[in-house]
């Protein structure tokens, strides 16, 4: 695997900044209902089933913070977590789409208020669009991209479920959705790897947050 694009420094920095005590601050299922912003927020989207709530548990080191779930689509409202009152960071986990199943009402409603969210929260610093190692991009990923990318809203791709692939498949994967964003204007170069079973690139996302909450200071 490549090395790190992150430093020692930023790593331990990303350490100290997911320490601590992260809790569920609000959870919201229309707009008029989202929490007072605090800090920079970054969110998670991706297809259902993709492993975001698994990533947040742990990014968080918490073992349930998220609920995780073996039915696909089970998570419906844009919820919000940080780390004390202070906490210069909130995690977004976002509704999972491209859920086939779901009723068409209700991906209106979804779809209406993720739109609504990313074009206008000042706050956010950036989308983690999660897409399984094992499958890469999909055509229902394409459209999240050309939201944020309209939007203007920076976005990264964060590989999930990494101990699934053989590491050769995974640095295939890494090139092959690197070249399919390299033309796209708000998405971040750099794609991480991670494993929420192992632990891969879990201490580089976090480098990743703490280079954006230093950033933006
Ligand atoms: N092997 C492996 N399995 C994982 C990993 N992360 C998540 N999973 C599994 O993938 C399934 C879905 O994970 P979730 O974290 O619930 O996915 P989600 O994206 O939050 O799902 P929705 O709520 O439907 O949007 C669960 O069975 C997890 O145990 C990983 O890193 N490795």
């Amino acid at each position: 695997m490549a090395s790190s694009p992150y430093t020692t420094r930023e790593i331990e920095n990303g350490r100290l900044l997911f320490k601590g005590d992260w809790d569920f601050r609000a959870a919201a299922d229309e707009i008029g209902r989202l929490p007072r912003p605090q800090g920079i927020e970054i969110a998670l989207a991706g297809r259902s089933n993709v492993g975001k709530s698994s990533l947040i548990n742990a990014l968080t080191t918490r073992k349930a913070l998220a609920r995780t779930s073996h039915t696909p689509g089970r998570t419906q409202e844009l919820i919000f977590f940080n780390n004390g009152e202070k906490s210069p960071v909130t995690i977004v986990d976002m509704p999972g789409y491209g859920y086939a199943e779901a009723p068409k009402k209700k991906v209106e409603a979804w779809t209406g208020l993720i739109h609504d969210f990313l074009r206008g929260r000042a706050n956010l610093a950036r989308v983690y669009v999660l897409i399984d190692s094992r499958h890469g991009l999909k055509p229902v990923d394409t459209p999240v991209f050309d939201t944020l990318d309209k939007a203007a809203v920076s976005y990264a791709i964060v590989l999930t479920k990494a101990d699934q692939v053989k590491p050769a498949e995974l640095e295939q994967r890494m090139e092959e959705t690197a070249a399919a964003l390299a033309k796209r204007p708000a998405a971040f170069p750099i794609i991480l790897a991670t494993s929420s079973r192992d632990g891969t690139g879990i201490p580089e996302l976090r480098a990743a947050v703490s280079r954006l909450v230093s950033e933006r200071k």
